[in-house]
């Protein structure tokens, strides 16, 4: 169970639960600020507030082990080598998802450079999927992909949510939301954020 109660990061306020293998969209206008929550929760950014894991407080943890447990993934993943598969400890684990979101499976020695924005998003997405953490902060994840991709990234997620990972995942899409979330959190401009069922 992940609870937040009272995080603070410029406009924003926020206090939620989330049970292991819940699945929660979180809507809002562009710049309203769920970038900003996703990336606090992950302790990315600073922030006030009390974020526990199972009752342990992220403080009382290394930075790096919090985010492993709970992973931010950006919509625009960052790349840091010039080879995909530089970007992987482990290649051999990674091809199964790579291949199953449609990349070829000699593309871990593509450059960056080649990649598109959509396959850029797939792969981080494989990057983040690879640290099987239990929290996972998916922000727009499949802004960048054509429908069949982005359907292959929501039953890839469906799949690690049975099996008690927990997830929210930003969104504009309406449907998406109703469709991937069993709760929608949406932000309001004053930085608060109500719940609504899908
Ligand atoms: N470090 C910062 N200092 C001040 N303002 C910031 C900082 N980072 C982001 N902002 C502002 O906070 C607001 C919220 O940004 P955020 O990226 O969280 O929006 P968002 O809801 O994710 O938008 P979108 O749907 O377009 O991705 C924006 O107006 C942004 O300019």
């Amino acid at each position: 169970m992940l609870t937040v109660s009272g995080l603070k990061r410029l406009h924003i306020s926020a206090s939620f639960a989330l049970k292991d293998g819940e699945y929660v969209a979180l809507q809002g206008p562009s710049g309203v600020g769920k970038t900003l929550l996703l990336r606090s929760i992950a302790d990315l950014d600073p922030n006030e507030g009390t974020v526990k894991l199972d009752g342990t407080l992220r403080e009382a943890m290394p930075a790096l082990a919090w985010r492993k447990r709970v992973t931010y993934l950006a919509a625009e993943p960052g790349w840091w080598s010039d080879i995909v598969q530089e970007h992987f400890t482990g290649w051999d684990d990674a091809l199964p998802l790579v291949t199953g979101l449609g990349l070829p499976d000699d593309c871990g020695s593509w450059p960056i450079q080649r990649l598109s924005t959509g396959e850029r998003q797939c792969l981080g997405l494989v990057r983040v999927l690879l640290l099987r953490s239990r929290v996972l902060l998916l922000d727009e994840p499949t802004s960048a992909l054509d429908p069949a991709s982005a359907a292959a990234v929501e039953s890839l997620i469906a799949e690690r949510i049975s099996n008690g990972t927990s997830v929210i995942w930003s969104t504009h899409d309406n449907a998406q939301a109703r469709r991937v979330g069993s709760r929608i959190l949406t932000m309001g401009p004053d930085g608060g954020i109500e719940e609504n069922r899908p």
